[in-house]
């Protein structure tokens, strides 16, 4: 979907073009990578999320990010210059973007987009998930999730000697039994951190 790799970005330096899949209503993923890519293009596959994006990029929105950030106003403010395009995007499709063609993008990252996407196991690449979640609110409106384990994660990732383990809060999961982080680096696939032990209350927990 995204164009291949850019030239011009040198390892740990500024890079031109990061793309967001599956970026929901909301900007938390994207205040990281703002300081380092030039340009953002987010995208998500219904048109009222791109839509309530589009509307914080005019200024038209009150953003809720969820949490009190030093400097709230500035980062919001170098993030809206960031983000140059809005767009819709379906993964169930061969050309996901449909007609719009990508500079070449440095970067692709997706939040708990795939799984919401994905309808089974097959073909699926997980980059960060929420383990055992069978479903997430909006409220009052019920989204699917497909429930997948650790060990289903372990073996399709190939990984077998973790090496890093770190606890770091998410978001809530209504539905979650274990939230999970998980960071694959370039060229060495054991230097992941997972992240396992938020339980919510067991009326809210997936069902096997
Ligand atoms: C759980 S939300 C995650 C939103 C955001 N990335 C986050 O981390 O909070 C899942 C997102 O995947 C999007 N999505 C679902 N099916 C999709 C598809 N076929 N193609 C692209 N995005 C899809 C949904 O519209 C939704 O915004």
């Amino acid at each position: 979907m995204a164009g291949s790799p850019s030239t011009a970005s040198e390892p740990g330096g500024v890079k031109n073009a990061l793309m967001n899949v599956g970026s929901g209503p909301i900007i938390y993923q994207l205040l990281g990578p703002c300081k380092i890519f030039k340009e953002i293009t987010a995208s998500d596959y219904r048109d009222w999320n791109c839509q309530e994006l589009q509307n914080w990029l005019k200024n038209e929105l009150e953003s809720d990010s969820g949490v009190e950030l030093e400097n709230w106003a500035e980062k919001e403010a170098n993030l809206s210059r960031i983000i140059k395009q809005v767009l819709k995007c379906d993964l169930h499709k061969s050309n996901s973007l449909d007609t719009v063609i990508l500079l070449p993008t440095d970067s692709l990252v997706s939040s708990l987009c795939l799984e919401a996407a994905c309808k089974d196991l097959k073909r699926q690449l997980v980059l960060s998930r929420a383990l055992g979640c069978s479903f997430y609110m909006i409220d009052p409106k019920r989204f699917s999730s497909l429930v997948l384990r650790e060990e289903f994660l372990r073996e399709a990732l190939s990984i077998r000697d973790i090496t890093g383990w770190r606890h770091l809060s998410l978001r809530k999961q209504p539905s979650a039994t274990t939230v999970l982080l998980l960071i694959s680096f370039h060229g060495d696939p054991h230097l992941c951190h997972w992240e396992t032990g938020l339980r919510p209350p067991a009326s809210h927990r997936a069902t096997p």
